[in-house]
């Protein structure tokens, strides 16, 4: 497929696709990177696409197929009009901002733009993101294969028609890789705590935390069947997760809080 995309804002989420989108065919010198921190443009400079500081600077003749929308939600009011022409004349825009409502861009953009509201995490940097997309009704048939087929060089995709559901997924996986990261720096500490060398423990950690993961991606069997795998009758993981899975102060209630704050946070942030 061959797509021309103008990317606004290349941090740290707008470069973890980048990488994907050039290993996926999509050619770089059809890619305009707009970002005001040079440091980031570098990065996309590096990998060959066109890079500019501001819209001000996009060529004259570049018209894209796509806009994708990669900075911050408090910020991305102010950006919009600057795109208005290109949404008008057909340019499909994705928006990956945090709780910013498909309405902000209609309102911005006139109420006939096509708009895809899109989650992805980070690690889409290494093929492997999630990313729930939510259409508007003036996205057409092709302009919904353009957004999966970019979303799927980057991992899985999933469309969703109640954008309702995107703050929850935002609190999900959105900010979802962050919760285990976390999980691993306090494996690393408790193992630490229980005698481990530092360097063997982050080892442990880490590995525990991937294999687990590429083994519930991989197994037909469920999470709980896994788990209740690994777990003798009376053995060491039966007394570890009688504090795991503690009905008050286990992981059970802790994620619960943990996703429900993340997601008023994106509602808030709409
Ligand atoms: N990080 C994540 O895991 C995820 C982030 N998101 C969403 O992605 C968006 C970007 O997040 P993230 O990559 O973490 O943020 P970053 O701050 O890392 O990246 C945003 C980039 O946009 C630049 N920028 C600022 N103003 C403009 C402008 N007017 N035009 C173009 N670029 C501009 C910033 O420059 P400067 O540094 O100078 O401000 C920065 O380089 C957010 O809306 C966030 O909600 C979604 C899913 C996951
Ligand atoms: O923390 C944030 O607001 C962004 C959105 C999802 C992940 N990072």
């Amino acid at each position: 497929m061959s797509l021309s995309l103008l990317l606004v804002g290349s941090g740290k989420m707008g470069q973890a696709m980048l990488g994907g989108w050039i290993d996926h065919q999509v050619d770089p010198a059809n890619i305009v990177v707009i970002d005001p921190n040079s440091e980031n443009l570098a990065v996309a400079l590096k990998l060959g696409c066109r890079g500019i500081g501001a819209a001000s600077e996009i060529p004259t003749d570049f018209k894209p197929d796509v806009i994708v929308l990669a900075v911050k939600p408090q910020i991305i009011s102010d950006v919009l009009p600057t795109f208005r022409a290109y949404a008008e004349t057909g340019s499909l825009v994705v928006s990956i901002a945090a709780g910013t409502r498909i309405a902000t861009f209609e309102a911005a953009f006139g109420e006939t733009a096509a708009v895809i509201r899109a989650m992805p995490n980070t690690p889409a940097a290494v093929h492997q993101g999630m990313i729930v997309c939510c259409p508007n009704p003036h996205v057409s048939l092709v302009q919904k294969n353009h957004c999966d087929w970019l979303m799927r060089a980057i991992g899985s995709v999933a469309w969703i028609e109640d954008e309702g559901l995107m703050d929850a997924v935002t609190g999900l996986s959105g900010s979802g890789p962050a919760y285990v990261f976390y999980m691993v720096e306090a494996m690393t500490a408790a193992g630490v705590q229980a005698g481990l060398p530092e360097e063997l423990a982050i080892q442990l950690a880490q590995e525990t935390v991937a294999g687990a993961g590429a083994l519930v991606r991989q197994s037909d069997e469920t999470a709980a069947q896994l788990r209740k795998n690994v777990t003798s009758p009376n053995g060491t993981t039966a007394a570890g997760l009688e504090v795991l899975m503690n009905e008050k102060s286990g992981l059970g209630p802790l994620m619960e809080k943990t996703v429900a704050a993340a997601t008023i946070r994106s509602k808030e942030l709409g």
